[in-house]
């Protein structure tokens, strides 16, 4: 195989990276938001929306390029799509993925310390039980309801706790009640209900009795799948490459409509305004999309249908690249932000491995 620029570009993209995130994350303090939309709906479904945009991208094509073939193509990603499910997810319910086999055997395991056992005397919630509030109480009811359905009478002691916890966190109150128990006998006391009743081997499971992943090595899920996306996404562009970037040099019609009904609409009919100067609420911002003559507003119709259809139908190659955009920023993010460096290296190499393999000998 011959060593283009772009095979170059598309080795080296990930690990550099890693490798500038690392950098960054010495002078940056970053605060991500775990549950933003970004992270919810699309880097955590990021296998979803890859194969999605990867296959259409193929089928609109017209197929895999002058050196691909359906049963090449297909061979990639069967590879790349079975080494995800075996390294992330269960393959049965009691079954372990490779990343969280990993963790256990160097450690770590699923912890339930939800009182701070430090010897303050009044009771509180341990700082590291979850990151925010709002995952701090939804991890205390699926703990609540972990601890209801596990024993049929569960101890009155464990009870009363938990309910209290419940009432203390949607309450905002500064100290529990006193129990005849010191914080950290209670915390030993749900962790070993928890763990005699289940075997608790992976962070999905331990996530969902409200526990947290704590010691051990933990490979980086999330550069494992981003690093496996970005390369499964600018691997197979190597083979539509040259036909999508003919197909999009012939849509000067599109263009043209972009420029007319866009330069229409932005400076008639009060819209730029609205844009410029968003109303404060959304009833105004109604009222205020109501006075645009109706025109315009068909012209803008007009525009959002013709893009998405110069998008998604004619050129799917821009949702490709937006999406590996996506990718290639939360990668940044999560180098910057998240795990230790040897955590991020594993999951990086993990990824690298087969995806490397993959677009080395499988092209
Ligand atoms: C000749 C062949 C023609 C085929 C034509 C096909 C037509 C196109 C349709 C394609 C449909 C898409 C099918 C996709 C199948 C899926 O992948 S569905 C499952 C999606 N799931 C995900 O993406 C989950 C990804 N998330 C994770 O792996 C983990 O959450 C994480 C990011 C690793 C983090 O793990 P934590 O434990 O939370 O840290
Ligand atoms: N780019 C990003 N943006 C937001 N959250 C991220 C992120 N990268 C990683 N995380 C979060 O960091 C944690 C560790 O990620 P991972 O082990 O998959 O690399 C995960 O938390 P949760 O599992 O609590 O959601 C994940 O959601």
């Amino acid at each position: 195989m011959e060593l283009s620029l772009y095979k170059i570009f598309l080795f080296s993209l990930c690990p550099l990276t890693l490798l500038v995130g690392q950098l960054v994350s010495f002078r940056v303090h970053l605060e991500v938001d775990k549950d933003g939309w970004l992270n919810t709906y699309f880097v955590k479904q990021g296998w979803f929306w890859t194969s999605l945009v990867g296959w259409w991208c193929m089928i609109r094509y017209g197929g895999f390029g002058p050196r691909g073939t359906w049963k090449r193509t297909l061979l990639r990603y069967a590879i790349l799509t079975v080494w995800w499910f075996v390294f992330t997810q269960s393959l049965w319910s009691e079954a372990a993925p490779l990343m969280d086999m990993v963790f256990t055997a160097t450690g770590g395991r699923c912890s339930f310390e939800v009182f701070d056992s430090s010897d303050s005397p009044t009771w509180s919630i341990n700082e590291k039980f979850h990151d925010t509030f709002s995952r701090r109480q939804s991890s205390l009811q699926k703990l609540y309801a972990a601890l209801k359905k596990g024993a049929q009478n569960p101890p009155t002691l464990l009870q009363n706790a938990v309910s209290e916890i419940g009432y203390w966190i949607s309450e905002g109150k500064g100290h529990l009640r006193g129990e005849d128990v010191t914080p950290s006998q209670l915390n030993s006391l749900i962790d070993s209900a928890l763990h005699s009743w289940k075997k608790i081997n992976s962070s999905y499971l331990c996530r969902s009795l409200g526990g947290y992943w704590i010691g051990g090595h933990d490979p980086s899920g999330h550069i494992f799948l981003i690093t496996l996306m970005c390369m499964f996404l600018l691997g197979e562009l190597q083979a539509i490459g040259k036909r999508a970037l003919r197909v999009l040099k012939t849509h000067n019609r599109y263009w043209q409509q972009l420029r007319e009904h866009g330069t229409n609409v932005l400076t008639m009919g009060g819209f730029w305004n609205l844009v410029a100067h968003p109303p404060a609420t959304k009833k105004q911002f109604f009222k205020q999309l109501g006075l645009i003559p109706p025109n315009i507003g068909l012209q803008l119709i007009q525009l959002i249908g013709s893009t998405a259809r110069f998008i998604v139908w004619d050129n799917p190659v821009v949702l490709l690249v937006l999406f590996t955009f996506l990718w290639w920023w939360s990668l940044l993010i999560t180098t910057i932000a998240f795990h230790t460096l040897w955590e991020q290296l594993s999951g990086l190499l993990c990824a690298y491995v087969v995806a490397g393999f993959v677009y080395w000998k499988l092209v």
